[in-house]
């Protein structure tokens, strides 16, 4: 059976113009270009070039449109201004909070820093760009943001990061709310455990192998399964959902979470 389900036409995301953070690697390539091939221009930040390069010429070979806009998204001022500059030249119908990320620490060990460093990157960020993005939407428009299955239940060894994913969970609730009138719909997708290279670089394949067993679907998500998932939600196919924590997790939400605190990384949670 093919995985990653293709299930567009081509054209599908014509007009559409949608703005990516973390477009550079992983899931946020994945997501720059599929919407790419499906006709969308796609603005896309990081914080190195080298990667958004990489994504651009591989949407170009691809005959897609890529625009490598490098920024810090934790810089609030440099990030609406990334956004703001994109959407002068393409418009503005979609966005995808996607940069993200974590270290595993259990709670007593997370120093100021390090919550501080997490929550700006996963949370804070995210409102500013939402923010950012609200009007320079016009007619309407989606956003989306990638978080992490399992949040709203806990997980070992990610405290910091499932404090700010639960922000973003409400965040997403709130502004839907708020925004709904403006046919602004918000969103949130959460993955369990995709086998992209920042994940592979930061777990042992033993880690790998358990994540694979406790999902209930015996595999891993793959990246682009998610980024079909994100066309559909930015497509007027989803034009009634909003507000939705929506997961990609092959049934890991149901499953019990595995201890990622690193003295126990992978072992049973007790
Ligand atoms: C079932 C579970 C499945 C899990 C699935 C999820 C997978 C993923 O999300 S993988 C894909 C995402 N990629 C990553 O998470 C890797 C990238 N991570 C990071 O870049 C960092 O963790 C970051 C988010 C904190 C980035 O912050 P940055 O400001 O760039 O980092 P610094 O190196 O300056 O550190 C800031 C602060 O954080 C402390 N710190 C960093 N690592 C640890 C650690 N392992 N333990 C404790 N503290 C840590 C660091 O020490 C700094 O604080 P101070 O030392 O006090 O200055
Ligand atoms: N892989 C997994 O198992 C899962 C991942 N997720 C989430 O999905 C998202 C993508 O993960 P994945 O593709 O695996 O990881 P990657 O580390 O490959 O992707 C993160 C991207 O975000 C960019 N980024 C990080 N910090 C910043 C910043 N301050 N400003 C701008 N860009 C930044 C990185 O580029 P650069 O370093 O150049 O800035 C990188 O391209 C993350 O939010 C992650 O937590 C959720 C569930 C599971």
């Amino acid at each position: 059976m093919t995985r990653a389900a293709d299930i567009f036409r081509e054209g599908a995301l014509d007009g559409a113009a949608v703005f990516v953070t973390g477009a550079g690697t992983g899931i946020g390539r994945a997501i720059a270009e599929r919407l790419a091939r499906l006709g969308a221009v796609v603005g896309g930040c990081g914080r190195r070039a080298e990667p958004l390069d990489q994504t651009a010429s591989a949407v170009a070979a691809a005959g897609g449109r890529f625009v490598p806009i490098p920024c810090d998204v934790r810089d609030a001022d440099a990030a609406r201004t990334a956004l703001a500059e994109f959407a002068s030249r393409h418009g503005l119908t979609g966005l995808v909070n996607n940069a993200g990320g974590q270290f595993y620490a259990a709670a007593e060990d997370i120093r100021p820093r390090g919550w501080q460093a997490v929550i700006d990157l996963n949370l804070t960020a995210v409102f500013h760009l939402c923010q950012a993005a609200r009007p320079l939407f016009r007619g309407g428009g989606s956003i989306l943001s990638i978080s992490l299955t399992g949040a709203e239940r806990g997980a070992l060894g990610m405290a910091h990061s499932v404090a700010a994913r639960s922000g973003v969970a409400g965040l997403t609730k709130a502004l839907a709310l708020e925004w709904a009138a403006d046919d602004i719909r918000v969103n949130c997708i959460a993955p369990g455990t995709v086998a992209t290279p920042a994940f592979q670089a930061n777990s042992t394949p033993e880690l790998r192998d358990r994540l694979r067993r406790e999902t209930p679907i015996r595999r891993l998500v793959e990246p682009a399964e998610v980024a079909e998932f994100v066309a559909f939600l930015l497509s007027p196919a989803a034009g009634m959902i909003t507000g939705q924590i929506l997961r990609v997790d092959g049934g890991s939400f149901l499953a019990a979470p595995v201890d990622m605190r690193p003295a126990g990384l992978g072992k049973e949670a007790a």
